[in-house]
């Protein structure tokens, strides 16, 4: 569906050109949702502003199915490539309907008279990505979030083969995000669409994406999330091999020092008791010997605590915590 042939992507600066990549070489198949990650400054939006043909490529081109992108007209593209960028979108007296309406004018006839077979396809829309129940309202009075799923609901009623957007999700909350990474896989899928997307929500790009685009330094590496993290390029792209914990896929703010301490117990309580002590830090001494166990049922949890092997304290977390606290140094 698209392919780039030794691309280059950056700026003119006079007649200077700044590169921020080698030649890229690289394809997307349709059906699959790729998201393209990397650290802050890579190139990512250039990327994709060059595909969208809103931005001139330094040197090499962009292909969309056999055809070179600087050969189609804007016409032709809007029927088969539909975006969303990180450019602030001035329509603020538009309802969310016209919004959506907007997205189908490729499909209608030189008019632009929306048939019953768009409206239609405006409400579908409208009931997948969660703003049915704003069809009527101002863009200009809607929060980011309900923006944000806006405008992915236009470019799904544009339904064209080739969706780009750039961080799509970054205005919702976790379970919106989750949705909308389920949302786009379900399109990709049942629609045969080629979705590329930009994101730093790495650890759900991990989860949910069928391929990953990694931006680094000047180069993109691509393969499936397993491949990226198994192989140390995820880690190290991000310079994170202390924060990125790959056996779980999440970034760890303390959590990779080992704590002296043994834990027995209900397994929610213990991840939530350690999460706790290197939250707060809590370095014991190697020399002594401290045990926990735990007891928990129905919402309720005691922790004991043995200190070289004598019952300390059975209590609750706070009152265990602010116990260890006189022995952390
Ligand atoms: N219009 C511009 N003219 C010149 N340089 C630019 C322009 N826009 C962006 N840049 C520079 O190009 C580089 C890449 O920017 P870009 O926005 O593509 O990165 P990104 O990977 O999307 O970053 P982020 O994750 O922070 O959004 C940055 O160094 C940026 O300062």
């Amino acid at each position: 569906m698209l392919t780039l042939q030794n691309l280059e992507i950056g700026y003119l600066e006079g007649n200077e050109k700044r590169k921020l990549s080698k030649p890229l070489n690289l394809s997307l198949e349709k059906g699959k949702v790729t998201c393209l990650v990397g650290p802050n400054g890579a190139g990512k939006s250039t990327l994709l502003r060059t595909i969208s043909k809103m931005q001139h490529a330094l040197n090499g081109k962009v292909f969309i199915h056999d055809k070179v992108l600087s050969s189609y007209s804007n016409k032709e593209l809007s029927k088969i490539l539909g975006t969303v960028l990180t450019e602030h979108f001035d329509g603020g007296f538009l309802t969310v309907r016209e919004l959506l309406e907007m997205g189908r004018i490729p499909h209608t006839a030189w008019w632009g008279t929306l048939t019953d077979k768009d409206k239609t396809k405006v409400e579908e829309v409208a009931d997948l990505v969660g703003v049915s129940n704003l069809l009527d309202r101002y863009l200009h009075e809607l929060s980011d979030g309900q923006m944000q799923k806006a405008l992915i609901g236009r470019v799904l009623s544009q339904d064209s083969e080739l969706i780009l957007l750039d961080e799509p999700t970054s205005h919702l909350d976790i379970p919106n995000k989750i949705e909308l990474y389920k949302l786009l896989n379900k399109i990709a899928r049942t629609k045969n669409k080629c979705i590329l997307l930009t994101t730093h929500d790495l650890e759900l790009a991990l989860q949910t994406a069928d391929q990953i685009w990694l931006f680094d330094k000047d180069q993109i590496i691509s393969g499936t999330p397993e491949e990226l993290v198994l192989g140390g390029d995820f880690s190290r792209a991000f310079s994170s091999e202390d924060l990125f914990d790959i056996e779980t896929g999440k970034f760890l703010v303390n959590q990779k020092k080992k704590i002296p301490i043994k834990v027995q117990g209900d397994a929610v309580a213990r991840f939530w008791l350690l999460n706790a002590l290197h939250r707060l830090e809590i370095n014991l001494p190697k020399e002594v010997n401290f045990e926990i166990f735990i007891e928990r049922s129905n919402h309720k949890t005691k922790f004991e605590l043995f200190i070289d092997n004598q019952l300390v304290l059975r209590d609750s977390l706070n009152v265990l915590l602010h116990y260890l606290m006189k022995y952390s140094s």
